[in-house]
């Protein structure tokens, strides 16, 4: 039986009361998660992984309540999909919880050692970043994902989930709470936002001092409110304008796989490809984007991109800078690498971009010189991924120029302090 709700109710309309109230439960419950060992915060996850099973058909009920919600409203297809829950989705997240259980804890890693000639030992020691407040689109699994890596790694989460998910949100909060409160951890651990008032976004964002780190995981309305109101230190989970550059060196077939692969594979996600730039040297080029469009991509091109294929339609300014999330790319055809990387500088959005090509000397060039949080060779960029990148699970893809770029997870989710160790030192 699914206990009530664990999150406060919300009665008020002062929300920079109600997050300082929220934050300072968090930060209370954060000490006790610092002081919990490596076995015992494990432990709770596991707990948690068992009680997201057992009560199975309270979170499918409550997700059936958003998704005949979202129907009703509208929601695309692609929408709903990342909405829904089903017992194999379920099951899949209740793994990804044992499976952060089973990740080495950070905590306390010792990043490196020093010993200074007047005898002082230092060490950089991994530490908490503290009380994390997480806003994230309307995709249940992100509740726990992000919870736990945050638990994980000894922080206090405060979740900010999307409104069309908060049935879901609610019911994976409530079992993921009772399970670790089994274990000894707090309930302020992990708090759910109690309102879906924006207004409480942008004072979750001013909570300078009671909130250590946001994490805001969306697209240009988020952005847009981030960049107004944030005074809190921000790792941003931004949109995914991702580009492919097709080099003249590049194998045929690969470039055609990796590109269709790259656009089509899940359009809606934050790493599917937006722009395909083609190198005027490449020799296949008609060929590629035939297969694009045979696989049911709309495409639009600037004119030299137009001459490859009749169905292509002309590009307008504003799509070098669009992210699409659905079965529509611009190509651009490209005089080589050097405007390749120019373009890629203008337009992208920091998240993932791709060279394919057989030339070390382009690959290294485009390793080097794109500055995304991720880059990559002869691959999809759709494997920007926390799972795909070996690390258990991801709270997104960070988008921006901090410590933590990429896929973040547990290492992302601390910082480090210096120890320093003497034996009565004092300073000429
Ligand atoms: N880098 C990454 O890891 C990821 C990035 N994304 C990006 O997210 C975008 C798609 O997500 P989408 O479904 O559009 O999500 P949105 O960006 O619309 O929403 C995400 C969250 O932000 C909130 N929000 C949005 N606008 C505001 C605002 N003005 N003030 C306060 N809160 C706001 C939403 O709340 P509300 O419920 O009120 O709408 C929701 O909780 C794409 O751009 C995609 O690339 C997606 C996944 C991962
Ligand atoms: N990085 C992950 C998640 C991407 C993601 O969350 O996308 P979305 O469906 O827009 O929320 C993946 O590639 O599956």
């Amino acid at each position: 039986m699914t206990q009530q709700t664990t999150t406060k109710p919300a009665p008020t309309t002062d929300y920079t009361a109600l997050i300082s109230s929220l934050a300072k439960d968090a930060r209370a419950a954060q000490m006790r998660l610092a002081r919990m060992s490596d076995i015992e915060k494990a432990a709770a996850l596991r707990s948690a992984a068992h009680a997201l099973r057992a009560q199975k058909a309270d979170i499918l009920a409550a997700n059936e309540k958003d998704m005949a919600a979202g129907r009703e409203s509208g929601l695309t297809d692609a929408l709903l999909d990342r909405l829904k829950l089903d017992e194999d989705r379920l099951e899949g997240i209740a793994s990804a919880v044992e499976a952060v259980a089973g990740l080495p804890d950070p905590v306390g890693e010792v990043l490196s050692t020093d010993k200074r000639p007047n005898g002082l030992e230092l060490s950089r020691v991994r530490v908490p970043v503290g009380v994390i407040g997480i806003i994230y689109e309307s995709r249940p699994n992100v509740t726990i994902d992000a919870a736990v890596l945050c638990v994980r790694a000894g922080n206090a989460a405060i979740l900010r989930g999307g409104s069309e998910a908060v049935h879901s949100n609610r019911a994976l909060h409530a079992a993921l709470a009772e399970g670790m409160a089994e274990k000894g951890v707090p309930e302020a651990a992990v708090q759910l936002m109690p309102t879906q008032e924006r207004e409480a976004v942008g004072a979750m964002l001013k909570a300078s001092g009671e909130i250590d780190m946001i994490v805001p995981r969306g697209g240009k309305g988020l952005v847009e409110r981030v960049q107004n109101d944030a005074r809190v230190p921000v790792l941003a989970h931004l949109d995914g304008i991702c580009h492919t550059y097709i080099d003249a060196s590049a194998d045929p077939e690969m470039a055609r796989e990796v590109a269709v692969n790259a656009k089509m594979r899940r359009t809606g996600i934050c790493g599917a490809m937006e722009t395909l730039l083609i190198d005027s040297d490449f020799a296949n080029g008609e060929e590629v984007v035939s297969a694009i469009l045979d696989a049911g991509c709309e495409v639009v091109g600037n004119e030299a991109a137009q001459a490859l294929d009749s169905r292509i339609s002309a590009a307008q300014a504003s799509d070098w800078d669009t992210e699409y999330l659905e079965p529509k790319l611009s190509v651009a055809v490209v005089g080589g690498l050097d405007d390749a990387l120019e373009h890629i500088a203008r337009h992208s959005s920091g998240h993932t971009d791709v060279v394919i090509s057989s030339d070390d000397k382009v690959t290294e060039r485009f390793l080097n010189e794109v500055d995304s949080a991720i880059v990559m060779v002869n691959a999809s960029s759709q494997f920007a991924d926390g799972g795909e990148f070996g690390l258990g699970a991801e709270i997104g893809i960070a988008t921006g120029r901090l410590h933590a770029r990429g896929p973040v997870a547990l290492e992302g989710l601390t910082t480090y302090k210096w120890q320093v160790r003497g034996t009565g030192q004092t300073r000429p």
